[in-house]
Formats: C-alpha cells, structure tokens, sequence
C-alpha cells in the first residue's frame, strides 16, 4: 500500500488474448442473428434467381421445362415437343411477322445481346469512359437495367450515379457506340436519374414510303397531320392547328416530299373548302407549279405581287385576330372559316436574298406578323429553306415545329433544332444522301426529337393529286346527228 493506493508489485507483461467481439455476445442472441443472416442469404438468392429467370425468360425457362420433361416423360416426348414448339414458331412467323418479331424473336435476341454485350463489358466500359466515381474507396457505378431490342436498335435503361447529368452521356455518345458494336448512341431522359441509351445498329428508315391512297374523308386532325412514318413504325404527325413549321434541307434533301406529303393528306379538307392553301414559290412555279390546283392562291415570284400577298394574309391575320379576341383562343371548324396554310417556298429568296431592301423589309414584316400572330385565327406558315442561317431566317424562334432534312454542317443542325438537341443525337448533317425526305423533327416543348422519313410523292402521285383537286368539269361527248348520244365506235 502506499498512501492508500493498490501499487501492483508484479505486473503482468505478456500480451493479453485478444477475443473477437462476438465472443462475447450471448449463445442465444449469436443463434438468432445465424437465423437473421441465413433468411437474408436465401432472399437475396431467391431475389437474384427471380431477377435472372425474368431478364432471361427464354433461355432459363425453355431449357428447365425441357429437363423436367425429359425427367418427367422421357426422350420421344421431349423430341416431339421440341419439334412442335418449332413448328408452331414457323407458322407463327409465317401467318403474322411483325408479332413473331416483336413477341418472340426480339425477346431472344434482348436476352443474348444482353448477356453477350451488355453485361460482359458494363463494368469497364463505365469505368473507361469515366461514367463510374470512386468517392473514399467506394465505387459508384451507372446500373444496367432493362434492356430491350427491337432489331434496329437496342434499348437500355440506365440509372445515373448520384450527381451525374444527361450531358455527361451526350458527350460519350460515339464512344458508347463504338465499345458496344453499335452505329450510334442517342440519349434520352425517361425520369429523374434514369436514361435510356439508343443503340442503333441500322436504319429502319431506308425504303421509300409511298404515299397512302387518298380518301373522300375531310375529318383531317389539324394538330396531327400524317406526313410520314417515324424509325418506331409510327406514323409522323406534323402539327399545323396553333403552330408553325419550318423545313430547312439542303438541295435534294426532300423538302418537296415533307411539303407535297402535307398537302397530300389536306387535299380532302382542301376540295371540301375547310383548309385553304395560298402558296408563294420564288423559284418560278418548279416546286408549287408542279400543282396548281391545290392552291387558292399561288405567286411564283419573289416580287411586289408575292409581298402584297403576304401582306394581304398578315392584315387578314390582324383582322381575325380582333373579331376572336375575347371570344375564342384558338380557331375551330366551327368557325365557318377556313383554316389557311400559307407555303412559302424557298423562304429565304423573301426575306433574304431579295435586292429590292424595301420588297425585303416589307416581307419580313409581314411574315413575322403571320408567324406570331396567325397561331389562334388559324394561319399556319410551312416555310421551306435551304439555309437556316441568321440572316437568313432571323426568326427561327417563331416557327414551334421544325424539321431538319440533310443539312452540310453540325452547327446548321442547332440552328435548326436549337441547342443540345444534336448532342442527344439528332444528327441531320449525318443523313444520307441516299435517303432523301428522312429528317429529325422537333416541335416546341417536347425534349425528344423525332426522326422520321416524309413519304415519297412522285410525279404521278401529283398528276392524280391534281384531278383529284380539279374542279369537277362536264365534258360533251360527241353525239350522232340524230341526237341519238352514242359516240361511234
Ligand atoms: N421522301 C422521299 N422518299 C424517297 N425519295 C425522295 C423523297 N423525297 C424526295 N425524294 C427524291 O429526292 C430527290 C430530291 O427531292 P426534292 O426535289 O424534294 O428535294 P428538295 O429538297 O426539294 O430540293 P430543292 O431544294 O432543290 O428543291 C427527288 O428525286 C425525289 O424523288
């Protein structure tokens, strides 16, 4: 003892036994928690099992159906099995293709490009690319999930790291193609911190549409007019009712077709008079000239005449404007009045290359009168140019649809589409010049473009357009001298 205290007279030296921790937790809590851990293991085996059986439903269950039957039935059965399940494929195939596609053959091929491309190189291409983060020692790595192929291109789902933005995928697009085999890589955003990744392998859109045969039925959707088909197989809707459409492209990109494929589906509204069409074509008649007869009025010139025409329509526009103001928002059918269209060929002869400063000021004026005032009266302005520049057309801004054809540089494609649209993948300048008429479109409001092809309107689809607009003639037929009506053989 010194002064009260305990002095230990020999302390111990050696190294205390360390014991792990849980040595010393009860028998009965280190039972239960053995319990708790081996439930944990089996759902998360039975998760990952049903996870794999409903990403891979062809080849997990085919395969496991074929065992139990041959356990079950034995070898013949199975056989004969096998062979009928081919057979009723193959008449599938044969009696409806699309559905054979969609329902059976895609789902095969999703499963394989899943697991031979998708899920082999995930991990290395993220890592690669630099789409994977490490943040103190954890990686944080894009998921892979869905992934659907529909042929042409593959679909697949996947959500972001904490962070990360749709752009910083746009920016990898060629990279992600070329590390999975494909020709390109769109981007497009489904929700918050999920994407979907386009992987196209080819395009859908190769073969010319021909033009649907024309109906008698004047119910034509304004806001929806079919002018085309888009890469899903959908049909390409253009909306005319409360917008305006511009279709930039250069020489022989189609725009003829994105025009003519419009007037194609109006020309029953048109005969009926519940759509007018006014046309000007400063190329002297070689685009609208091809029908007249679709056009309540048409000016082949870029002069005096084609400007008092414009002016005409935007005091036509201002006056309708004020007799709808505070009753309607929008025009409707039930207005009694026609819904025009004005087409503008070449736009830019108008508004931009025209010498005559005055003709050329007083064009632009009454355009953008017509542009931003024609929406609710129900004037719809379909310009057609081939150079979106800002001299050209200063105020891109105003027409709400816009279709890009082919275009010569990356930078006319934003002018066209607006920013950032390219970079999700809209590539205009990449069309080929086998493939007139494809285009990206793009409306106002909505994120995604849309590529799609304008259906093929030949000469012969405008001579029947043009009877089909005549006005209906009464022809005297020859008749004998005795008034008999029998035209001689
Ligand atoms: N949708 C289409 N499908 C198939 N071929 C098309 C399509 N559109 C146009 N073509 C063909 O491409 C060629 C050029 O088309 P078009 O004259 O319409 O181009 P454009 O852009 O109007 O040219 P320009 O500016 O010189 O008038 C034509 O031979 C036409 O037959």
């Amino acid at each position: 003892m010194n002064g009260g205290k305990w002095v230990d007279p020999a302390p111990f030296e050696g190294v205390r036994p360390r014991v792990p921790w849980w040595v010393l937790v009860p028998g009965k809590v280190k039972w239960i928690a053995a319990l708790v851990a081996l439930v944990w293991l089996l759902v998360v085996g039975v998760v990952r099992l049903v996870l794999v059986v409903v990403r891979y439903p062809v080849v997990t269950l085919v395969p496991v159906s074929a065992a139990w039957c041959w356990w079950r039935f034995g070898l013949s059965p199975l056989v004969l099995a096998l062979l009928s399940l081919v057979a009723a494929l193959t008449i599938w195939a044969a009696l409806d293709r699309g559905s054979f596609l969609r329902h059976g053959w895609y789902r095969l091929v999703t499963e394989w490009r899943r697991a031979t491309v998708y899920v082999p190189k995930w991990r290395s291409v993220m890592r690669l690319a630099d789409l994977a983060k490490r943040d103190r020692g954890r990686e944080y790595r894009p998921k892979l999930r869905r992934v659907r192929s529909e042929g042409w291109r593959d679909r697949v789902r996947v959500e972001m790291v904490p962070a990360q933005s749709p752009e910083a995928w746009e920016l990898r697009r060629d990279g992600l193609a070329h590390s999975f085999g494909a020709r390109s890589c769109r981007v497009r955003v489904l929700r918050p911190r999920v994407i979907e990744l386009d992987f196209v392998h080819r395009d859908p859109l190769l073969r010319p549409l021909p033009v649907p045969a024309l109906t008698d039925s004047t119910e034509v959707d304004l806001k929806r007019v079919v002018v085309g088909r888009i890469e899903t197989g959908r049909p390409w809707r253009l909306r005319l009712l409360g917008s305006q459409v511009l279709v930039v492209g250069v020489p022989g990109a189609g725009k003829g077709s994105v025009l003519w494929s419009l007037v194609w589906q109006l020309a029953p509204a048109v005969r009926a008079g519940l759509v007018r069409l006014v046309g000007i074509d400063p190329k002297g008649g070689m685009e609208l000239g091809q029908c007249p007869d679709a056009f309540d009025r048409v000016v082949y010139d870029n002069g005096p005449e084609a400007v008092a025409l414009l002016e005409e329509i935007a005091a036509e526009v201002k006056e309708r404007a004020a007799r709808y103001r505070g009753v309607r928002r929008l025009w409707a059918r039930s207005t009694g009045e026609p819904f025009t269209v004005l087409v503008v060929d070449e736009l830019a002869d108008l508004i931009a290359y025209q010498p005559d400063k005055q003709l050329r000021e007083r064009a632009v004026r009454a355009i953008q009168t017509i542009t931003s005032q024609g929406r609710a009266p129900g004037y719809a302005v379909v310009g057609l140019v081939q150079d979106p520049r800002k001299e050209v057309v200063g105020f891109r801004h105003l027409f709400s649809t816009r279709v890009a054809l082919r275009l010569d540089e990356p930078q006319q494609v934003d002018m066209v589409l607006g920013d950032g649209v390219r970079q999700r993948g809209a590539a205009a300048h990449e069309i080929s010049e086998n493939t007139p008429g494809v285009a990206w479109a793009k409306e106002d409001g909505e994120r995604e473009p849309e590529r799609a092809r304008a259906f093929h309107v030949t000469d012969a689809d405008l001579v029947e357009l043009s009877v089909f607009l005549a006005d209906a003639k009464v022809h005297d037929f020859p008749t004998r001298p005795d008034g008999s009506g029998e035209v001689a053989a």
